[in-house]
């Protein structure tokens, strides 16, 4: 939506709804409820419309003595009229009301779905923080237009239209002034609009920032609290906060002002109207009862006109919402699956080759992550990549895992090109375990099975033993149906490692990615990784991120990088022979009486 057109009438309104039609879809599948809800609605619109025909009918006929059964009756109908109107109003308003809960509820489940496909590169521009309120605020104003306002809308403009035939057809002439009366309404409501919208927009994307700036310090709440930034993230929140509530204020005044102003504006109208009909009934040409009911016609046709605006407003707030829920739903996502994607070769042996590879992240100023990069890894070949911070030992696994996609050159699995595979199919080819593994807050079954969906208990046991983690799984008190993360039990380094591995193993895939720990672990732990590992690497091509001496021993092929660049490659003794970067690097990490200091030194890059 931008709001630096000009605010010529139509072309707004289309602006308004264009966003709102895109989200429409969603509401269109519940035909059938809508269509009960307009039902409802009309009958209780009529029965609001009948209401001042029959109060005409009690002060014209109902007060006068010489005829007490129609008194009766017309109190009768009264009732009768209003127990429909109590019927239709309850039902419009449960229909209506979960209505909106219903759409909310899909749009937020296809806005996740949506979000979890797309690539990298667009989590690398975009905040989590931000799209959370998206899912969240952004989906709840949504809901107030499908569910409240439409009714509200709906319902008014049914009413607004029989109320104006209605006047119409009580007394043409005080019609006439009352028409003369609606553009001097209509036309400040129009131009304020516009500054409302705007200041809604603007307060919602405040509101955004705010969340962003909490969901990203609640994530990272211990190194907040071990640089002691708790009161400089406090003020900048509640600095963020601040000017939320600011531009809620302006987009509150705005409207408000708005409303005072067609309050003020309506009912003086209404009293014009009253007047003049006062001198007619006085001069005898109308009857009182038929003034009650025309002035009853104008002060609903008035009220309602008055509500249409107020929904008019939110429904520019809300097409604000759906616009930037629709922006999102319209991202592409830069990695998917060729129209026609080539099958990998079943069984599929793992055969990785790089062809003149550079890369630069969308994002990255930087330059390129890694330039001609050409190897190639043999179907269970262990392959070390070892090379300074930031020579891109990363970016390869991301590359190979096809976060992204390469900038020229080509990489294939087992001769297929990555970009012609379904990605889905790649990914299934390829186990990661990372350096520093995400557990989720679920049960530790339910952890490992997260590398392959419906895996049987038995066998998420079999690879929890055989990545050396049952033990220490067993020994708690609910042992796999322990909760883990956030309300649930904290592991330690080495205990995550293992049930990455853990859950590579029950991937069973036949290429392993895996970025080794830079902490140093302790003995038993370290030995019990290194089981867990051979295990996990047999009969499968391998591409390790090493850390470990042994690891570079057990290679068949060290390839050592350095500013994206293979620099060296070979085995550990041959390299060292060669006495070149990795020469230096390996001297400063396996040969430092101190483990920790040496990794370092291979992490900076000697
Ligand atoms: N998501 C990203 N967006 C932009 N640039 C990135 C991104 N990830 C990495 N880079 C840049 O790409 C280069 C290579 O990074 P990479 O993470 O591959 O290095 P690395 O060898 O794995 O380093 P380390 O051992 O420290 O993890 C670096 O200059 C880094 O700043």
């Amino acid at each position: 939506m931008n709001d630096e057109n000009p605010p010529e009438s139509g072309s707004r309104w289309r602006r308004i709804l264009a966003p709102l039609r895109r989200i429409a879809p969603f509401a269109l599948r519940y035909r059938g409820r809508i269509g009960l809800a307009v039902v409802a609605l009309a009958a209780a619109s009529l029965a609001t419309l009948a209401l001042p025909l029959a109060v005409r009918g009690m002060i014209d006929h109902g007060f006068s003595t010489d005829d007490p059964a129609a008194v009766n009756a017309y109190f009768g109908a009264i009732v009768g009229v209003v127990a429909i109107l109590a019927l239709a109003s309850a039902s419009r308003y449960y229909l209506v009301t979960t209505l909106g809960e219903r759409i909310v509820a899909d749009l937020r489940a296809t806005l996740f779905r949506h979000l979890t496909r797309l690539d990298a590169g667009f989590y690398d521009a975009n905040k989590t923080g931000e799209l959370m309120s998206r899912l969240t605020a952004d989906t709840t104003q949504l809901k107030a237009v499908f569910g409240a306002s439409a009714s509200v809308a709906l319902r008014n403009l049914f009413l607004f239209v029989g109320a104006v035939i209605m006047m119409a057809l009580s007394s043409a002439k005080l019609s006439a002034v009352a028409l003369a009366a609606i553009p001097l309404i209509v036309l400040p409501l129009i131009l304020s609009g516009r500054a409302v919208r705007k200041r809604s927009r603007h307060a919602q994307d405040r509101l955004a920032e705010a969340s962003a700036y909490a969901a990203e310090n609640l994530a990272a709440v211990r190194t907040m609290q071990a640089c002691n930034a708790q009161d400089a993230a406090a003020g900048r929140f509640a600095a963020a906060a601040e000017h939320a509530y600011d531009a809620a204020r302006d987009a509150t005044r705005a409207r408000a002002l708005v409303t005072a102003v067609t309050i003020f504006l309506v009912f003086s109208s209404v009293v014009a109207m009253l007047w003049l009909g006062a001198h007619d009934v006085l001069a005898g040409r109308i009857s009182s009862g038929l003034l009650s009911q025309f002035v009853l016609y104008a002060v609903l046709a008035a009220t309602s006109l008055g509500e249409l605006s107020q929904v008019g407003s939110e429904v520019t707030a809300a097409a604000g919402a759906a616009g930037r829920i629709g922006e999102i739903l319209s991202i592409r996502t830069a990695i998917a699956a060729p129209e026609a994607p080539v099958a990998l070769p079943s069984p599929t042996r793992g055969r990785i080759t790089f062809d003149d590879v550079s890369f630069s992240y969308p994002s990255g100023a930087g330059g390129a992550a890694v330039q001609h990069l050409s190897f190639v890894v043999e179907p269970g070949e262990r392959v070390a990549i070892v090379g300074p911070s930031g020579a891109g030992k990363s970016t390869i696994f991301q590359l190979i895992e096809r976060f992204y996609d390469v900038t020229s050159g080509a990489i294939t699995l087992d001769g297929v090109d990555l970009r012609r595979l379904d990605p889905d199919a790649l990914r299934r080819a390829i186990a990661l375990a990372p350096q520093d593994p995400v557990v989720f807050g679920a049960t530790i079954a339910e952890n490992i099975a997260y590398g392959r969906e419906g895996a049987s208990r038995e066998e998420i046991v079999a690879a929890a033993r055989r990545a050396q983690a049952a033990s220490f799984i067993e020994a708690l008190p609910q042992g796999y149906d322990t909760e883990l993360g956030e309300r649930g039990v904290t592991l330690s380094g080495g205990q995550r490692q293992r049930l990455a591995i853990a859950r590579a193993i029950l991937a069973d895939a036949p290429v392993l990615l895996l970025d080794e720990a830079t902490s140093a672990l302790d003995a038993e732990n370290e030995a019990l990784v290194k089981d867990a590992l051979d295990d996990v690497m047999a009969g499968r091509t391998t591409l390790v991120i090493a850390h470990r001496l042994a690891t570079v021993l057990e290679a068949t092929r060290i390839l050592v990088l350095e500013q994206g660049r293979v620099v060296e490659a070979g085995t550990h003794a041959s390299l060292v022979a060669a006495g070149g970067l990795y020469a230096r690097l390996a001297r400063l990490q396996f040969d430092a009486p101190d483990a920790a200091v040496g990794e370092r030194a291979l992490e900076q890059g000697g």
